[in-house]
C-alpha cells in the first residue's frame, strides 16, 4: 500500500554526497501531520523522501478529501511545478516523522537533462505512477468495497504504521461511517 522508490533513493544518496552535486541538495525535516505541499500552491522545490511515509489527498470543492496515495522513501513530491509549471495538484502531509531531500525547479530540471541516471529514475516513476493510478482505478470499479477491504486491511498490517480510520476512509473514498459498517459486516472492528 505504500509506494516506494529505492532506485531514486540510493541516486538521491549518491548525488548528495558527491562533491559536484551535493551543494544543490538540502535536507528538511517535518513532524507527523506537518504539510510539505499545500493544494494549488505554487511551489519552487521538488522533494524526494529520504525516510518517513506520506500522503497525498485532494480536496474537492464540496470540501471533502480524498488520499491519492501514500508514499515512502525515495518518491518523488511537487514534479508537477518544475515540468509543467503548474500548482501543485494536491496536497502532501506527513503520517510519520519525514525528512525529505529539497532541490530546486532549476536544478531538478538540470538533473534531468545532465544526469542520464536520474533522468531514467525519474522516467520510470512517473510510468510506475500512472500505472499505479490505473491499478487502483480499475481495482475500484471492478470489486466491490466489500472484497477491497479485507485485502487493504491484510496489506495494513504488514506496514507498522497506524492508519486513521478517518485515513483509510478517504483512501477509499467513502465515510468514516461507512467504513465502519463495513468493519463490523467482516467482524473487525479496530484497524
Ligand atoms: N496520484 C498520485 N499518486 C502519487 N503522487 C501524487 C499523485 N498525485 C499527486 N502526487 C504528488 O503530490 C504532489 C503535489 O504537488 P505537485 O502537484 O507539484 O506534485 C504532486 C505529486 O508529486
Amino acid at each position: 500500500m505504500i509506494k516506494t522508490n529505492l532506485a531514486l533513493l540510493q541516486l538521491m544518496e549518491k548525488l548528495s554526497a558527491d562533491n559536484n552535486t551535493k551543494g544543490a541538495i538540502t535536507l528538511r525535516n517535518l513532524s507527523v501531520r506537518q504539510q510539505l505541499i499545500q493544494q494549488d500552491q505554487s511551489l519552487q522545490h521538488v522533494y524526494v523522501i529520504r525516510s518517513g511515509v506520506i500522503k497525498c489527498f485532494m480536496t474537492e470543492e464540496n470540501e471533502k478529501d480524498y488520499i491519492l496515495d501514500f508514499l515512502g522513501e525515495g518518491e518523488l513530491l511537487g514534479e508537477i511545478e518544475a515540468i509543467r509549471r503548474m500548482p501543485a495538484s494536491c496536497t502532501v502531509e506527513a503520517i510519520t516523522p519525514l525528512t525529505v531531500y529539497v532541490i530546486s525547479n532549476t536544478q531538478f530540471r538540470h538533473f534531468l537533462e545532465t544526469v542520464p541516471a536520474f533522468n531514467a529514475a525519474i522516467m520510470e516513476l512517473l510510468v510506475n505512477r500512472v500505472m499505479r493510478i490505473s491499478e487502483k482505478a480499475s481495482r475500484q470499479q471492478l470489486y466491490t468495497l466489500a472484497e477491497i477491504l479485507p485485502q487493504l486491511l491484510h496489506t495494513l498490517q504488514s506496514q507498522h504504521i497506524t492508519f486513521t480510520k478517518q485515513d483509510l476512509s478517504e483512501y477509499l473514498g467513502i465515510s468514516v461511517r461507512s467504513l465502519n459498517r463495513m468493519l463490523k459486516d467482516i467482524g473487525q472492528t479496530a484497524i
